[in-house]
C-alpha cells in the first residue's frame, strides 16, 4: 500500500479543557510507515492524543498537515475504541456499514465481509445479532469493521484492555498482518508487554506533554529520561 495522507506535521497542539491543559502545546510528525505505540500513566493524555490526530477531539490550538487533501484524509483513516461500539443488528451489517460509507464497488462488499468474517473467526455468525457476541468478539469485529475499508492509517486507543490472552493475542496477530500489509498504526496502551512487542516506536507522555519518543529498540532499552527508565520499571509516574 502507498500511503498518501502522510506523513502528517504537528505543530502546537493544544488541548485545554475547564481552564487546565490536558495535552501539549506539542510538536510531532508521524512517518508514512510505523507501529507507534502511546505509552504513559493514566490521564497522561494518551486518548486525547489520539483523539486529536484523528480530528474528533477539538483542539484549542495548533495545526495538522497531512499530506493530502481533507477529504482523502477522513475517508482513509480508522479508529478503534476501548469498549466496542457495535450497531444494533448482525454482524453482517457491521461489517457492511464502513463499506457503504466508503463507497467501495457492490460487486466487492460481500467477498470482503465474507474475508474478514472468516479472519476473525465469526463466519457462523453472521447473521446473528452483534450485540450477542462476547467481548473478545465484538473487539475483533469492532477491528474488523476498521480494517475492511483497508485504511492508509489506523488509532487504537487501549483496545485490549478488557479481553483474556487469548483474544488480546488474536487482536496482535491482525494488526501485526495489517502493519505488514502498510497500514500505519498508532496505539494507545497501558501493557507495556504489548507495547513492547508491537512498537517499531513509541511515544511517551506525561501530564500531556511528550516527554519522550525513539525507534522501539532504543526507547525500551535505553530510556534517556529518569520518568521513562522509571516507568519501564513499573515505578509510579505521575
Ligand atoms: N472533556 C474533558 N473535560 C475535562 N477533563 C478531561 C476531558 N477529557 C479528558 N479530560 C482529562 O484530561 C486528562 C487526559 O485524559 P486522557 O483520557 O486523554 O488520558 P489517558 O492517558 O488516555 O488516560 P487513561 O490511561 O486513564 O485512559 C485526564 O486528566 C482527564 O481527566
Amino acid at each position: 500500500m502507498v500511503n498518501k495522507i502522510l506523513p502528517l506535521a504537528v505543530q502546537g497542539l493544544h488541548v485545554r479543557r475547564q481552564g487546565r491543559d490536558i495535552l501539549g502545546p506539542l510538536d510531532l510528525t508521524l512517518d508514512a510507515t510505523g507501529f507507534t505505540m502511546v505509552i504513559g500513566p493514566n490521564g497522561a493524555g494518551k486518548s486525547t492524543l489520539l483523539k486529536a490526530l484523528h480530528g474528533v477531539e477539538r483542539v484549542s490550538a495548533g495545526t495538522l498537515t497531512w499530506s493530502a487533501p481533507d477529504d482523502d484524509v477522513h475517508a482513509r483513516q480508522s479508529f478503534v475504541f476501548q469498549t466496542p461500539v457495535m450497531l444494533r443488528r448482525t454482524v453482517r451489517e457491521n461489517l457492511r456499514y464502513p463499506l457503504s460509507l466508503t463507497g467501495v464497488p457492490k460487486a466487492q462488499i460481500d467477498d470482503r465481509i465474507h474475508h474478514w468474517a472468516s479472519l476473525i473467526g465469526l463466519t457462523d455468525h453472521l447473521g446473528q445479532s452483534a450485540l450477542r457476541l462476547s467481548g473478545g468478539e465484538r473487539q475483533k469485529l469492532s477491528l474488523a469493521r476498521a480494517l475492511i475499508t483497508e485504511p492508509e492509517l489506523l488509532f487504537l486507543d487501549e483496545p485490549c484492555t478488557n479481553l483474556d490472552g487469548r483474544a488480546t493475542r488474536d487482536i496482535e496477530i491482525l494488526l501485526l498482518e495489517a502493519y505488514a500489509k502498510g497500514t500505519r498504526i498508532v496505539m494507545a496502551t497501558h501493557d507495556l508487554g504489548q507495547a513492547r512487542r508491537l512498537a517499531t516506536d513509541a511515544l511517551f507522555l506525561v501530564r500531556g506533554a511528550l516527554r519522550e519518543t525513539g525507534k522501539a529498540s532504543t526507547f525500551f532499552e535505553h530510556p534517556q529520561t529518569d520518568e521513562l527508565q522509571a516507568f519501564l520499571k513499573g515505578e509510579i509516574v505521575e
